[in-house]
This record gives structure tokens, C-alpha cells and sequence, in this order.
């Protein structure tokens, strides 16, 4: 049968618990936002398929609990991440401090060549605003990574960050692609370098969340 997408990319959503990650994914998959916090049980996914620069890209994209009694599982998830949002909420200065935290971790468990991004969830909640966007913006700058003030409540920059994350992807795989001999980028499209189980691989043996996108 032919396959339904050119390439297949993975993501993860890092950050405190309560930041918004859940919310995020949904809104993003889904366009859909849920005012409970029913925090995700060790890790959850969810795909979405869209087309970038022609290309029809299959995102696989991992959601990771914040609370830290969790932490032993969701790092395992980290080496096989190819770009990594690392959340924080502008109405938590703590969640902005531990993005210090979810950085360092990044740099131990995943990929050298991972692409991150930093996000600033909750912006519609301005009036209980902690940290200022200056601060957000100084911080990315420091780690080299791009970033975005979202909500997911209102639906502000979901799409503009999911799609430069997976952009940055895309540009990162072209350049090893490019530089590898012997894999040649045909047709101007991204030969799919993963095993055509890659969707459900891993899947049975991972503890999965019990939540089902209700933020
Ligand atoms: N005002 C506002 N609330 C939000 C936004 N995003 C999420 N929330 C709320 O924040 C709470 C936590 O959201 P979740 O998405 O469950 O948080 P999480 O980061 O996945 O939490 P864990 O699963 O525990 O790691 C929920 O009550 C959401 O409704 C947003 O953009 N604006």
C-alpha cells in the first residue's frame, strides 16, 4: 500500500507539571481545549499529518508528565526525540526556573542534534503574568532556541510553534540526508528513513497515559 506521508518525525513536549502540554497537543491535533488538569500518567502521543514546503510530514508527538515521580520513565523517551518543546507558564516564575532543568536534562538523554524550541504557555492569562516575555525571550536566545508566547486556551501561536519545531526538523534530517552518501533526497522529497513499524514500535512495552485529551 502506498504510505501515507514522506516522512515520519518525532517530538516531545517537556516542562512542569500543570504547564500546559496536554493542552497544547490537543489544541494542536485536535483544536481542542479542556479546562480540567488531569495530569498525564507517565507518557501519552499523538499524530497529526500536514504538509510542510510540499513535503507530507506524519508527526508523532509525545506528551511527558511534569510530576517528577515520573521522571525515570519519560527519559527514556528523550533519545529517540528529533525536536523537543520545553514548556514553562508565564503565570509560574518556578516553571520558568525549571527550564533550566528540562535543558540539562535534554542535553543528557537526548539525540545531539535534537531541535528545541521554548514555549511560553498561558499568555492569555496576562493579568497573573510572572515572567515577563523579555525574560523568555533572553533565555531562548542564551540556549540558541527559538521562541513563542502560546495559549492554548485561546489558540494563540499553536500552529506557528509546532510548525518551525518541526520545520527545524526537517531542515536538520535535509542536511544529514544531504551529507550522507549513499541516502539521496529524490524528487526534491525526504526519503523516510524510519522502519515502517516506526509508528507502533515501542508502543505496546511503554507505559502509556490514561488520559485521553482532557487537559
Ligand atoms: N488559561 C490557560 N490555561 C491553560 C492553558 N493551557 C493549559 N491550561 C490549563 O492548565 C492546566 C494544566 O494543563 P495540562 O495541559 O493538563 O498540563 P500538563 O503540563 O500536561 O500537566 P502534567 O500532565 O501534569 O504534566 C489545565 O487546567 C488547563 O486547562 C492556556 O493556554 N491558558
Amino acid at each position: 500500500m502506498a504510505k501515507q506521508y514522506d516522512v515520519l518525525l518525532r517530538l516531545l513536549l517537556l516542562g512542569d507539571t500543570g504547564v500546559g502540554k496536554t493542552c497544547l497537543l490537543c489544541r494542536f491535533t485536535d483544536n481542542e481545549f479542556h479546562s480540567s488538569h488531569i495530569s498525564t500518567i507517565g507518557v501519552d502521543f499523538k499524530m497529526k499529518t500536514l504538509k510542510i514546503d510540499g513535503i507530507k510530514v506524519r508527526v508523532q508527538i509525545w506528551d511527558t508528565a511534569g510530576q517528577e515521580r515520573y521522571q525515570t520513565i519519560t527519559k527514556q523517551y528523550y533519545r529517540r526525540a528529533q525536536g523537543i518543546i520545553l514548556v514553562y507558564d508565564i503565570t509560574s516564575s518556578s516553571s520558568f526556573q525549571h527550564i533550566v532543568k528540562w535543558a540539562s536534562d535534554v542535553d543528557e538523554f537526548a539525540p545531539d542534534k535534537v531541535q528545541r524550541i521554548l514555549v511560553g504557555n498561558k499568555a492569555d492569562e496576562n493579568r497573573s503574568r510572572a515572567v515577563p516575555k523579555e525574560q523568555g525571550n533572553k533565555l531562548a536566545k542564551n540556549y540558541g532556541m527559538d521562541f513563542f508566547e502560546t495559549s492554548a486556551s485561546t489558540n494563540y501561536n499553536i500552529n506557528e510553534s509546532f510548525t518551525r519545531l518541526i520545520e527545524l526538523v526537517l531542515h536538520a534530517l535535509k542536511k544529514d540526508m544531504d551529507a550522507f552518501q549513499g541516502f539521496t533526497v529524490k524528487s526534491n522529497k525526504y526519503v523516510d528513513m524510519t522502519s515502517p513499524d516506526a509508528e507502533h514500535d515501542n508502543l505496546d512495552n511503554n507505559v502509556k497515559s490514561q488520559k485521553a485529551c482532557t487537559c
